[in-house]
């Protein structure tokens, strides 16, 4: 059987023909391949000009001749100069650019001439009035680097989410500033390329169709964190080393407020300081998430240094639409008080349910104080989103893992303290009224509280910020409680949102085995 196969070679401007003999009756596929090339007439844009007859002699079958037409869209390309062999090359081509998109101009392409002017001995400056000033088109000689299909294998859809804000016009090192994309935490950002290990290649989600600015990778901003290694972290703290796990939040009540709670938030200042791994958030991947009506709303978690007011939010949140916010009910092993009521304040149980509940893994997180349990269970979670009411859940960060899936979709909002200065105003002038238990109870912050409160928040920041999907900045609370509720509104709302790829598996299987029928029962669930 005969073939006929017809490619373009970039490299020479001319479509290649091959005819391609096949054996069939071989086992092995055998080939016999001649290989034609004819040049291409018919007019296209980018035109590619006749090969000039001098240009396969001097740089053997390599140059290639590339004519763009010259429109006011800027070439979207930049040179630098080889150090070691003083070529001029393609630095970087953005996407989208006038160059990207005629496919005939890569990363790494040495150039030669500029409209028939000689590059050599030239530098990247003087370059530039060569190209101002050619008319209608712009004529290339150039030694190509890449092959074609090394080029498309990079071409993937990733989206990120940003941990980190940009600012280019802060960034000395950024190659070209017209050439780079600002950014804020919480942007999604779709990655083009990832080709260079020092620049990436993004564009806003908005604006994907435009062209793509550079954006810090990964690598280079973990690299400028670790530089910047703040001190906090080589610093003994002050704090009480008690017997209590790390991430045990400070009450299981809202608003209660306790010795045992501000020794449990002490040693949980302690334990983020020292016992968490550090990881720089940089970028997050994510995917869309297309909610439908009939989903669950997603849990929402505060987070936040002890005495920064993730309490106070929450409280705020409830009383402002007790139909849509909703907490969970606690268990206990101490005494029911008087006041308090069953399924209420507390579930009150033994010690021994509480440790069947430990053994079945059923808490998000749990600890003892002056001999008694107390805990957040799973199951109550499930309680208040059953309800249809999203649930508002305080927790340390180090726990979120236990939540952190596709069955609760949680959405992870760090409560930031805001400047020293602002922080010793908002805080001492404040006379908030706690709960009934602590009517016109306001707590007296010390100037050590302020600065474990930074301290905390920073460390927190550093080791879990790949968590957070939004951070607010707790000076004024009226102001903070506002940003809050409008961004709770706006997520609950929203018909796409973005999550982390590791929760793209939203239907789960979950495998049981029965006692009774000596089976493995399979489970589906969304
Ligand atoms: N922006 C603010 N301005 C002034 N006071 C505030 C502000 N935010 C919170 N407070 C007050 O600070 C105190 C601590 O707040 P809250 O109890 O909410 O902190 P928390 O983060 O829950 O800490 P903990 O876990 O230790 O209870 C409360 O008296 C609260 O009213």
């Amino acid at each position: 059987m005969l073939r006929v196969c017809m490619a373009w070679d970039t490299y020479r401007g001319v479509f290649l023909f091959s005819a391609c003999q096949i054996d069939w009756t071989q086992p092995s596929l055998t080939t016999i391949l001649t290989v034609f090339s004819i040049p291409f007439a018919e007019d296209f844009e980018p035109v590619l000009p006749p090969i000039p007859d001098d240009a396969l002699e001097d740089e053997e079958d390599s140059v290639k001749i590339v004519s763009l037409v010259k429109t006011k869209e800027p070439l979207g390309a930049t040179i630098k100069r080889d150090t070691s062999t003083g070529a001029i090359v393609v630095a970087r081509i953005m996407r989208g650019g006038a160059a990207d998109k005629s496919g005939l101009i890569h990363e790494g392409d040495e150039l030669k001439e500029v409209n028939g002017v000689s590059l050599e001995h030239r530098k990247p400056k003087e370059i530039l009035p060569l190209l101002a000033r050619s008319k209608d088109e712009v004529r290339f000689k150039i030694i190509p680097a890449y092959s074609r299909e090394e080029m498309s294998t990079t071409k993937q859809k990733l989206f990120v989410r940003a941990l980190f804000d940009y600012d280019p016009n802060q960034d000395p090192s950024i190659p070209c500033k017209d050439a780079a994309l600002a950014f804020k935490r919480g942007d999604v950002l779709q990655i083009v390329s990832m080709e260079d290990d020092t620049w990436w290649q993004a564009c806003h989600l908005e604006d994907s169709n435009g062209g793509a600015g550079l954006i810090p990778s990964k690598e280079l901003h973990e690299r400028r964190v670790a530089l910047q290694r703040p001190k906090a972290l080589f610093q003994p703290r002050r704090g009480l080393c008690v017997s209590l796990p790390a991430g045990l939040r400070r009450s299981f009540r809202l608003g209660r407020k306790s010795s045992w709670a501000k020794e449990a938030a002490r040693f949980r200042r302690w334990s983020a300081g020292v016992h968490s791994s550090i990881c720089p958030p940089t970028y997050i991947k994510v995917i869309p998430y297309h909610r439908e009506p009939k989903d669950r709303h997603r849990v929402v978690i505060l987070v936040g240094p002890s005495g920064v007011g993730v309490n106070e939010l929450k409280r705020r949140l409830l009383i402002s639409d007790p139909d849509r916010y909703g907490v969970t009910v606690p268990h206990t092993t101490r005494e029911k008080r008087r006041q308090e009521s069953e399924g209420v304040d507390y579930h009150f149980v033994s010690v021994h349910m509480f440790e069947e509940l430990i053994l079945s893994h059923r808490f998000i997180e749990y600890g003892s104080y002056r001999g008694h349990y107390y805990g957040t269970s799973l199951d109550s979670v499930h309680r208040v989103m059953a309800e249809g009411k999203v649930c508002l859940l305080d927790a340390h960060p180090s726990k979120i893992k236990r939540v952190y899936t596709s069955e609760f979709k949680p959405y992870v909002v760090f409560v930031k303290p805001p400047r020293i200065e602002e922080l010793r105003l908002t805080r001492r002038r404040a006379k908030f009224v706690r709960d009934e238990e602590d009517t016109n109870q306001v707590r007296i912050f010390s100037e050590a509280d302020f600065e474990d409160m930074i301290d905390l928040a920073e460390n927190m920041e550093r080791q879990y910020g790949h968590l957070f999907d939004k951070v607010i900045v707790n000076a004024d609370i009226a102001s903070a409680f506002r940003e809050l509720r409008s961004d709770l509104e706006k997520i609950q709302e929203a018909r796409v949102q973005w999550v982390p790829t590791e929760w793209s598996f939203f239907c789960q299987l979950h495998a049981i085995w029965s006692r009774d029928t000596n089976m493995i029962i399979i489970i589906n669930f969304s």
